[in-house]
C-alpha cells in the first residue's frame, strides 16, 4: 500500500492582480498584487499615506480602481459595495463608532439591514428585520455573546472594538479587511484584541489587517505587505520584512537605522511626518504649479 501524503487545500478568499487608483494627479495604489487564504491573518503596513486605506476602498468596492479583485476566484471589481458585501468580504471603517443608543446586538443588526428604497418600502410594511441567528453567530465568533442587549458605554474599549469587528463578521463574511481596528488600546488590550483575531482566523474566515500598532501587526500575521507611495515595496513573513532594508529605509528614511524600531509604532509616524515634510518642501514649486506638494 502506497504513503499518502496528504496536503491541506488552501483556498485564496482575496486576490488582486494591477490594483490601482488614482486620484486627480496622485497614484494612491499602483499595480497592487496581493493574497488573503481562509483562515489567514495578512498584515498591510507602510507609513501614512503609503495607501493602506485606498486598498480596502478599491477591495470593497468605495473607490475607482483598474485591475482585478477576486472573492474566492470570482472577479467582483465591477460591482457595486453592496453585492461585494452580499458576496462576503466586509469592511471596518477607521472611525468605526458604534451607536451610542443601540444595543450591541442592535449595532450589528444596522449593519445589515438593506438599503434602497424598495427594502425600506419593504422593511416597513414587513417589519422584517435580520434574522437574530445571525447577530449571536457574529457576537460568538468574537467571544461576546453575552454583551448582545448591552451599550456600547458599558463595555471596555476592547470590547468594543470586537463588536467593530463583529459588525463586518455579521451575515456570513469570508473575508474581513479591518482598517486600523485596535486604534487606542493599550498594550494589554491590543494583545487580547488579537488572541481574538487569531481565534477568528481559525474559524476559517480570512483578514486583512492594517494597524499601526507594530507588535500587533508582527505577533498575528502569517504574512505581510509592506506599501510605500502605493506600490509594494516587500512582502514575506513578519520575520523576513523586519530584516527587510526596503521596509526599514520607508518607515524610517535610513537603511542604517536598526529594524528592531519597526517594533515601535510611533517611529513609524515620526518617519510619516518628517517624510511628508521632506516631500512637501522637495516639491514646493510656484504656487500655480498644479500638484505640488501631492502624493
Ligand atoms: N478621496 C481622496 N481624494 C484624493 N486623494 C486621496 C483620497 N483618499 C486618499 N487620497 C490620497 O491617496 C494617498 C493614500 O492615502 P491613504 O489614506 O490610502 O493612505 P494610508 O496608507 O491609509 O494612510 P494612513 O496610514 O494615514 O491612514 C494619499 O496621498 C492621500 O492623500
Amino acid at each position: 500500500m502506497s504513503d499518502v501524503i496528504e496536503i491541506a487545500a488552501t483556498t485564496t478568499l482575496l486576490s488582486t492582480r494591477g490594483l490601482s487608483v488614482h486620484y486627480g494627479g496622485v497614484t494612491a495604489n499602483a499595480d497592487i498584487d496581493l493574497t488573503v487564504d481562509a483562515g489567514e491573518i495578512v498584515g498591510l503596513i507602510g507609513p501614512n499615506g503609503a495607501g493602506k486605506t485606498t486598498f480596502v476602498d478599491a477591495v470593497t468596492g468605495f473607490a475607482k480602481s483598474s485591475g482585478e479583485v477576486r472573492l474566492d476566484g470570482e472577479r467582483v471589481d465591477r460591482i457595486a459595495a453592496n453585492r461585494r458585501r452580499t458576496a462576503g468580504m466586509a469592511r471596518t471603517w477607521q472611525a468605526g463608532e458604534l451607536f451610542a443608543d443601540l444595543t450591541v446586538a442592535q449595532n450589528l443588526a444596522v449593519a445589515v439591514q438593506r438599503v434602497g428604497l424598495r427594502a425600506l418600502i419593504s422593511d416597513v410594511f414587513t417589519g422584517s428585520r435580520p434574522p437574530a441567528g445571525i447577530i449571536d453567530e457574529a457576537l460568538a465568533m468574537v467571544g461576546l455573546l453575552g454583551v448582545a442587549d448591552r451599550r456600547p458605554g458599558e463595555l471596555t474599549l476592547g470590547q468594543q472594538k470586537l463588536v467593530g469587528v463583529a459588525r463586518a463578521l455579521v451575515g456570513g463574511t469570508r473575508l474581513v479587511l479591518l482598517d486600523e481596528p485596535a486604534a487606542g488600546l493599550d498594550t494589554h488590550e491590543s494583545r487580547e484584541f488579537g488572541a481574538e483575531l487569531r481565534r477568528i482566523a481559525a474559524t476559517g474566515v480570512g483578514i486583512l489587517l492594517i494597524d499601526h500598532d507594530m507588535s500587533l501587526v508582527l505577533d498575528v500575521c502569517d504574512r505581510l505587505y509592506v506599501l510605500d507611495f502605493g506600490r509594494v515595496i516587500a512582502a514575506g513573513s513578519p520575520t523576513e520584512i523586519q530584516d527587510d532594508p526596503a521596509v526599514v529605509a520607508a518607515y524610517l528614511g535610513s537603511p542604517e537605522v536598526q529594524a528592531d524600531s519597526l517594533d515601535d509604532g510611533s517611529a513609524a509616524e515620526r518617519s510619516a511626518a518628517e517624510r511628508s515634510a521632506t516631500e512637501r518642501s522637495a516639491t514646493d514649486g510656484p504656487a500655480d504649479e498644479p500638484g505640488g506638494g501631492a502624493r
